[in-house]
C-alpha cells in the first residue's frame, strides 16, 4: 500500500506491518510494532547504520532486538517488578499520524495506541517524529495533556553496526558514570574509550556530540533532551544466554542511548523532545 509517493507499508512474512521509506537520498524500514526503525542507510555511502540481530524476534510476540527501541515512561527497570522493563510503547501497535515527501527529506509522526498503564496512569500524548535524509533524525516528544504535572524516564535505545567491536573507538564522552556491570560509580570515562568486555554504563552527562569510529569509518551522533548516555554492549557470555542474540552478535553491535534516566518532571501543557540524530 502507498502512503506517499517514497512511503509504502507492506506486511511482513509473520504478518507484521513495515513502513518502508525510499527517497532520493536515503532508505529507511520501520516497524509498527514498536514504532520501531530497522534500518536506516543514507545512499551518499550505502552504509547501513543500524544493527539488527539476525535472531531477532519480529512477530509482536516480544520487544525487537536491534534498530531502534523506544523506551518510554520508564528507562531499565520498571519500579514495580512485574512491569516490563524499559516502558509500555515497545510492545505495543503504533500508527502512522502524518507522511510528508519533499525531494530530499521524508518526514513521518507516528504515535502509540496508549500512552498510559500499569505504571504509568497520566493523561501523556507521546509522538515519535523522522526526519529521512541525508542523516536520520529521530525524536520523542512527550507532551504533558491533563491538569497535574508527571515525571517520566526513557531512551532511544539506538543499535549501531560496527564492522568490529574490537576496533572501536568512541569519541566526546568523558566525566563520571554509573558502571552497572560492576555495581559502582567511575570517576572518569576510558580514554581512549574502547570496549573489550560486557559493558553497561550510564553516563550523566548532557554532552552533544558522540561518535564512533570503526576500522573503515565514522558514525556520527547528535543528541538533544537526554540527562545521560547509556553504552551498551551485552558481550559473548551474556549473548549466549539471550534467545534473540547469536553467539557472535556482539561482535557487530553496540548502543548508545540518548536518555532520561533521572526522571523528568513535566507540567500540564508541556512539551519535552528527546533527540538523536543520525549522520
Ligand atoms: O534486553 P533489553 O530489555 O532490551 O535491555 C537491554 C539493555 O538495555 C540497556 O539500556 C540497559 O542498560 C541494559 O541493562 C539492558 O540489558
Amino acid at each position: 500500500m502507498k502512503l506517499s509517493t517514497h512511503v509504502f507499508q507492506r506486511t511482513s512474512d509473520q504478518g507484521m506491518p513495515i513502513i518502508s521509506v525510499d527517497n532520493p537520498v536515503a532508505s529507511l524500514e520501520l516497524s509498527l510494532f514498536g514504532g520501531h526503525v530497522l534500518s536506516f542507510m543514507p545512499k551518499r555511502d550505502n552504509r547501513q547504520r543500524l544493527w539488527l540481530s539476525p535472531k531477532a524476534v519480529m512477530d509482536g510476540s516480544k520487544p525487537i532486538r536491534g534498530g531502534i527501541p523506544l523506551c518510554w515512561p520508564w528507562f531499565g527497570q520498571a519500579s514495580q517488578a512485574d512491569l516490563p522493563a524499559h516502558g509500555l510503547v515497545r510492545n505495543q501497535m503504533w500508527q502512522v499520524i502524518r507522511v510528508d515527501d519533499d525531494m530530499d527529506e521524508t518526514r513521518l509522526q507516528l504515535q502509540p495506541k496508549q500512552c498510559s498503564g500499569p505504571g504509568f496512569v497520566h493523561s501523556a500524548e507521546l509522538t515519535l517524529e523522522l526526519l529521512i535524509g541525508h542523516q536520520l533524525s529521530v525524536s520523542l516528544i512527550t507532551r504533558n495533556t491533563g491538569q497535574q504535572a508527571f515525571t517520566f524516564g526513557g531512551a532511544l535505545h539506538s543499535y549501531f553496526r560496527v564492522s568490529d567491536i574490537g576496533k572501536v573507538k568512541i569519541t566526546g564522552l568523558q566525566g563520571p558514570y554509573q558502571d552497572k556491570v560492576q555495581n559502582t560509580l567511575m570517576d572518569t570515562s576510558p580514554s581512549p574509550y574502547c570496549i573489550a568486555a560486557e559493558t553497561d554504563r550510564i553516563h550523566l552527562t548532557q554532552s552533544a556530540d558522540i561518535s564512533i569510529v570503526d576500522a573503515e569509518c565514522a558514525t556520527q551522533l547528535h543528541n538533544q533532551g537526554h540527562d545521560s548516555l547509556v553504552v551498551w554492549n551485552p558481550w559473548q557470555e551474556k549473548s549466549a544466554h539471550m534467545a534473540d542474540m547469536s553467539a557472535n552478535g556482539y561482535q557487530q553491535m553496540l548502543c548508545i542511548e540518548a536518555a532520561i534516566t533521572q526522571g523528568l518532571e513535566l507540567a500540564p501543557g508541556q512539551s519535552h523532545t528527546l533527540k538523536q540524530v543520525i549522520a
